[in-house]
């Protein structure tokens, strides 16, 4: 079955569930313009949760989803709200669903993983999850190791469920390309940065804007949390640090709340910018509405044209 059959959406995109950021207004917005809105609890409470699905439900009738980040503490707890609030799409990331998915199954939730290899991958169709997001090193935020290029068509081979493509993906190019590789649809983080609707201060939107395709680096390799964010001096002293042995209390006092500092207060030199690779091509703020329809557009144009393309010489 297709993504957007299984999901009851017009294009089959998802909304990366990115921690602070993918709330009200961007959440509604992506619904509404066809997508898959995508709630990011991570480091909510349980009411927190419940105050954000009730805020989609009000700014739109399409479908929705919440992502779980399962390093968080408190997730029985915010799976209780999803349930109470009849949210039916969960993604997860940065973790395993596995013990939650009798309840998931009970109540009839439909369960996408974002997962950074193909051994995780076969683990997660084990569980019984119904589609996979295969997200590449080029992604923000928490990342493998291994590249869309080189993960998606792996993916795709080892598992016989709907996969989704992520990392690197910005404009109707990728789209096309995730789809060569064996995709059924995609998940979009950053270029969604770049948007209207993106909550976050105007600073965070503007330092995506500015950065080109070699802007982001890697930390937290020594922590076993690799994260990919836009350099700056925070990065930095992050890096110089972890060259240094630092322990972990001294990485982790100067990454703590370094997400809200730039997400909310616009310090973009001190707080942490978590966005991909593709940085670099998300060039001016435009509405979700706009995004989307332009980026499948073009991925319907760039697919025409690739048909009449011979690969095989005469
Ligand atoms: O062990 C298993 O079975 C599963 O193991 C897994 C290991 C990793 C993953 C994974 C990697 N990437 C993702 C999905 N993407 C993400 O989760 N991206 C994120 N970005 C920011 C986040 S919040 C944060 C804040 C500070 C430091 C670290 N993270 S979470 N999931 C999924 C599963």
């Amino acid at each position: 079955m297709s993504i957007t059959k299984l999901l009851g959406i017009k294009y089959p995109i998802f909304q990366g569930g990115m921690a602070q950021i993918a709330v009200s207004p961007l959440v509604g917005a992506v619904s509404n313009a066809g997508g898959l809105g995508v709630i990011g609890s991570g480091g909510f409470t349980a009411e927190r949760l419940r105050d954000e699905i009730r805020k989609a439900k009000a700014s739109t009738d399409k479908p929705f989803a919440v992502n779980l980040m399962l390093m968080m503490n408190n997730i029985p707890e915010l799976i209780e709200v999803i349930i109470e609030e009849g949210v039916k799409i969960v993604t997860t990331g940065a973790g395993t669903p596995a013990p939650y998915m009798q309840t998931f199954k009970e109540n009839g939730i439909i369960v996408i993983p974002v997962v950074p290899s193909v051994k995780i991958a076969k683990k997660m169709e084990a569980l019984g999850v119904d589609a996979i997001v295969a997200e590449g090193t080029e992604a923000g935020g928490h990342v493998g190791e291994t590249t869309t290029m080189a993960l998606l068509p792996q993916v795709v081979s080892a598992v016989s469920i709907p996969v989704v493509g992520a990392g690197g993906i910005a404009d109707g190019r990728g789209v096309a390309a995730a789809f060569a590789l064996g995709a059924q649809g995609v998940q979009v983080g950053t270029r969604f940065l770049a948007t209207v609707e993106c909550p976050t201060h105007e600073n965070f939107k503007q330092a995506v804007i500015a950065a080109d395709d070699t802007s982001t680096t890697v930390t937290g390799r020594s922590l076993g949390g690799p994260v990919r964010s836009i350099k700056n001096s925070m990065i930095a002293e992050f890096l110089k640090l972890e060259n240094e042995n630092a322990s972990r209390e001294e990485l982790e006092k100067l990454s703590l709340g370094s997400l809200r500092k730039a997400v909310f207060e616009g310090d973009t030199e001190h707080g942490s910018v978590m966005a991909g690779q593709i940085c670099g091509m998300c060039n001016e703020i435009t509405t979700v509405e706009e995004m989307i329809t332009t980026m499948f557009e073009e991925a319907q144009a760039v697919l025409q044209n690739l048909s009449k393309i011979s690969v095989i010489g005469a």
